[in-house]
């Protein structure tokens, strides 16, 4: 049955409790994130991680990278409004994640939409990323690394179609990667994970999908030995505040609004009942 297909094996899930510990961990830790991101994205990810409870800081110079993102418990990587001065700053910053041992999360934004921005993406995935978080799209073009049809920062695929690209990208590269959509995929290239959380809608807000990266980076830094774990739990806490906004929500600028609301509001009770995420291997 299609359904079945869709939502993956039933199990007995120990998910949602995974899910509030770690939003739990983040509202107590309040890690500090570091975030190299776009323009347009800037304020809905500051603030989905202040909402979240976690501490961001959009510290993207190079000058300052040597001495700041040491101390950053993650680092979260955004190439959406890509240029060649941004490049080195980037690089610099995930090499000094990784010497100082701290997760760093790739957002590979409208990956295939050029060749420039494709060996960009090609180079910082060889700089060892945790965790590369795309739209289905995103991760076909990185996964084939070929310049194919691209609508640029949509979606133009379903998050399903990208289950065997997302699967070869985790094996080549050895990060967890996530494919987000109706359902959200999350594989370590063996595991495939699904959070099926989330409203239509959230498409309909500009950098929905660049700030659930940064929730992820916020969540692997509370459990850096559990990655795969990390991404798909705050996948679908994401998707639950935008569900539980949903309820309040007229449009697209009300739901943005709900949206952060309900992401600081979040209790036990509520995760509990709506955290939907099954395996699908
Ligand atoms: N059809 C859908 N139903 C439910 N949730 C969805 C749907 N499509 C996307 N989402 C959710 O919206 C958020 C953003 O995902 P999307 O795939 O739109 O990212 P994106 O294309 O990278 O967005 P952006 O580039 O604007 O940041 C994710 O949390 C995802 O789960
Ligand atoms: C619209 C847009 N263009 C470049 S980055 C960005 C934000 C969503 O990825
Ligand atoms: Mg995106």
């Amino acid at each position: 049955m299609e359904e079945d297909k869709v939502r993956g094996k039933a199990e007995p899930s120990g998910w949602p409790a995974k899910a509030w510990s770690l939003l739990s961990a983040t509202r107590s830790e309040s890690p500090l994130i570091q975030c190299i991101t776009n323009f347009v994205s800037m304020d809905l990810m500051a603030n989905t991680l202040l909402s979240a409870g976690a501490s961001p800081a959009m510290i993207h110079s190079a000058d300052e990278i040597p001495d700041f993102t040491p101390h950053a418990r993650a680092l979260c990587i955004n190439v959406g409004t890509l240029s060649a001065d941004w490049l080195p700053a980037m690089k610099l910053a995930a090499q000094f994640a990784c010497q100082s041992c701290k997760p760093w999360v790739l957002d590979p934004v409208a990956a295939g939409a050029s060749g420039f921005r494709l060996k960009a993406c090609l180079e910082l995935v060889e700089l060892k990323p945790t965790v590369i978080r795309g739209n289905a799209s995103e991760v076909i073009a990185l996964s084939k690394a070929s310049l194919g049809p691209s609508k640029g920062v949509d979606s133009s695929h379903e998050s399903t179609d990208a289950v065997e690209a997302a699967k070869s990208l985790a094996q080549a590269s050895g990060a967890i990667v996530a494919v987000s959509g109706a359902v959200d995929i999350v594989t370590d290239g063996e595991r495939v994970v699904g959070a099926h959380n989330g409203v239509p809608m959230m498409q309909r807000i500009t950098a929905t999908g660049c700030s659930v990266t940064a929730l992820i980076a916020a969540f692997v830094a509370v459990d850096p030995l559990h990655a795969l774990e990390a991404t798909v739990s705050a996948l679908s806490i994401f998707g639950v505040a935008g569900e539980m906004g949903m309820n309040l929500a007229k449009g697209p600028a009300s739901l943005r609004m709900h949206l952060i609301d309900s992401l600081y509001g979040l209790d036990d009770a509520v995760v509990h009942s709506r955290v939907s995420i099954t395996s699908f291997s």
